[in-house]
């Protein structure tokens, strides 16, 4: 598995503390910054990031911002994204066995490091459980394909 890892100026230390994870994971992953000085636009980040998944050149993406909110909101825009903004490890657990989703966000101002690796963890380690969510899911996909 290729993540896409990348952050606005208000989701710096998550996304250090997610790629520290994924060290240890020993999951292949490559950061697409930010290099924050100052201020950044988070739409930047979370398009390029979105692009580079629904082409598949990445498997999956993680986006920090401060809330998460504008991440999930951009990277839901780009045709074949399903992104999910996650704040606890039930929801982490759910949205792979049952959304399949792609791309994952998390709010710096919202949770605390340890809580966000336990969340990253769960949410690329579990599996999509398919059968009755592929169907809900095709249904998603057929919308968005017409
Ligand atoms: O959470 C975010 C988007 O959803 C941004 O990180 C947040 O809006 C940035 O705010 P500011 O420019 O005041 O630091």
């Amino acid at each position: 598995m290729k993540v896409a890892l990348a952050s606005d100026h208000g989701g710096v230390n998550i996304r250090k503390e997610i790629a520290n994870l994924m060290d240890i994971l020993g999951i292949e992953y490559q950061d697409f910054g930010c290099e924050c000085d100052g201020s950044v636009d988070y739409p930047d980040y979370a398009l390029p990031v979105a692009q580079k998944v629904a082409s598949g050149e990445f498997d999956r993406g993680i986006l920090i911002c401060g809330t998460g909110i504008g991440m999930s909101i951009a990277a839901n825009k780009v045709k074949g994204i399903r992104c999910a903004l996650v704040h606890d490890t039930f929801s982490a657990k759910a949205t792979r066995a049952h959304n399949d989703t792609n791309i994952l966000t998390m709010g710096e101002r919202v949770i605390g490091p340890g809580l966000a690796r336990d969340i990253a963890q769960i949410w690329l380690t579990e599996e999509f459980e398919g059968g009755r969510h592929a169907t809900r899911v095709g249904k998603i996909s057929e919308y968005e394909n017409k």
